[in-house]
Parts: C-alpha cells; structure tokens; sequence
C-alpha cells in the first residue's frame, strides 16, 4: 500500500450463491471494488459470504461509503509496515458508526505480519485501537496466508450471532404472543360473556 493511501476496508455480507468466484465490478470510470464470494464453514455450518473489497484511496470515499450500509460486517485493514495506513482507521471507524446499519459486526486487521523488518506499527497499538473501537484484533499476512481465514471466519461468526440473537428475541416475542393469546382464550371461555365473544355455538 503507497504511503498516502488510506487502508482498504472489507465489507462482508451473507449471499445466495454457492460457487467461490472471483470478480471485479468496475465502479465508474475512476473507481474499482473488488468483490469474492467464499464458503466459510462455521460450527459445521455452510456460510456463503460476499466480499467487498473497497478501494483504499481516500478520493473514493463517497463510494465507500454505500458499501457500509447494506455491510454486515466490517473488516478494517492496516498497513503494519504504514503509519499512515494505521492513523486512517479512526477516519473508517468514525465514517461506519455514520453509515453503517448499527448492528454491523467489525474485526480490525493489520496486515502485512511477514514483513517484521518493515514494521512500524506495533501489535500493542493494534491491539489497544481494536479495543478502543470494541473489535477484535488480527494480524494477517496475505503473502504467507497467516490468519487470513481466522479472521474472515470469525467476522462470519460474529455476524451470524448478531443474527441468531434476532432471530431469538423475534421468537421469543413469538412465544410471549401465543402465551397471550392462550389466556386470554381460556379465560373468555370460563368467563359469562363467553357466548357473546365467540359466537352462538348452535
Ligand atoms: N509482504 C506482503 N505484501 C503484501 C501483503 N498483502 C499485500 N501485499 C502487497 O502490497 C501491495 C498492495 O496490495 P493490494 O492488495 O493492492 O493493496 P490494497 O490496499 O488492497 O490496495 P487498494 O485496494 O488499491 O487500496 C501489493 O504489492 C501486494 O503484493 C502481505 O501480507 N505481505
């Protein structure tokens, strides 16, 4: 990554096909997003996860921006070998805490891991902006693959979790509902208006 640049973000959302594909969708004259679907398997569980791979470049902001809110999850990636890559992240974090829906999941990742001679950003100061912003921290390495499929898998999790607790709590309102439901019929039908509130049964 050019120094300058600001650090690219990668949203992850579900999707409905079952191939991995690679692709690149052409955004404009000016601008690219470089998108990958992946089968992740999470608790024996099949995931098919779409990609989004943002351009970095600060000049693409406003695009960036439209990918945040249909985003899942967030990953926020680094430079560990650029400072100024690293000082960008505050800029993405604040832009999806106004964009992105405020459930999304995040996971902030430093890459580059393998280039140790070229470090200068330190995994302490990863670690403590990861906690600032309430994420989990890697350290990824996309030449040697170190932690790549850790972190992407556990952005997954963290969504279908979001996820399931939704689903959980719109059950449970379910259950409460019927509850409801089933009092109210058994005492409209041991009460002495019974016959008006459900009808003659003759
Ligand atoms: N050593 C090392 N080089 C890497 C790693 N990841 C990417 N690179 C190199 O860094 C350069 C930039 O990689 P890109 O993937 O184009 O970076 P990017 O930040 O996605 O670029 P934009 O999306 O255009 O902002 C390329 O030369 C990659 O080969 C890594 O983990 N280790």
């Amino acid at each position: 990554m050019d120094a300058g640049r600001m650090p690219p973000s990668r949203a992850v959302g579900n999707s409905t096909c079952s191939s991995c594909l690679d692709a690149c969708i052409m955004l404009g004259p000016v601008t690219r997003v470089d998108f990958k679907m992946k089968t992740l398997e999470i608790d024996g569980i099949k995931v098919r996860v779409q990609i989004w791979d943002t351009a970095g470049q600060e000049r693409y902001q406003t695009i960036t921006k439209q990918y945040y809110r249909r985003a899942q999850g967030i990953v926020f990636v680094y430079d560990i070998t650029d400072e100024q890559s690293f000082r960008h992240i505050e800029k993405w974090a604040g832009d999806v805490d106004q964009y992105a829906p405020g459930k999304v999941q995040k996971i902030l990742v430093g890459n580059k891991s393998d280039e140790e001679l070229g470090r200068r950003v330190t995994q302490e100061r990863g670690s403590k902006l990861a906690e600032t912003y309430e994420m989990e921290f890697f350290e990824t390495s996309a030449s040697t693959s170190s932690n790549i499929s850790e972190s992407f898998t556990h952005v997954t999790a963290l969504v279908l979790q979001a996820h399931k607790r939704d689903v959980d709590n719109l059950l449970g309102c379910l259950d409460d509902y019927l509850e409801k439901v089933a009092l109210e019929d058994e005492k409209g039908s041991q009460g002495p208006d019974n016959n008006t509130r459900r009808g003659c049964a003759c």
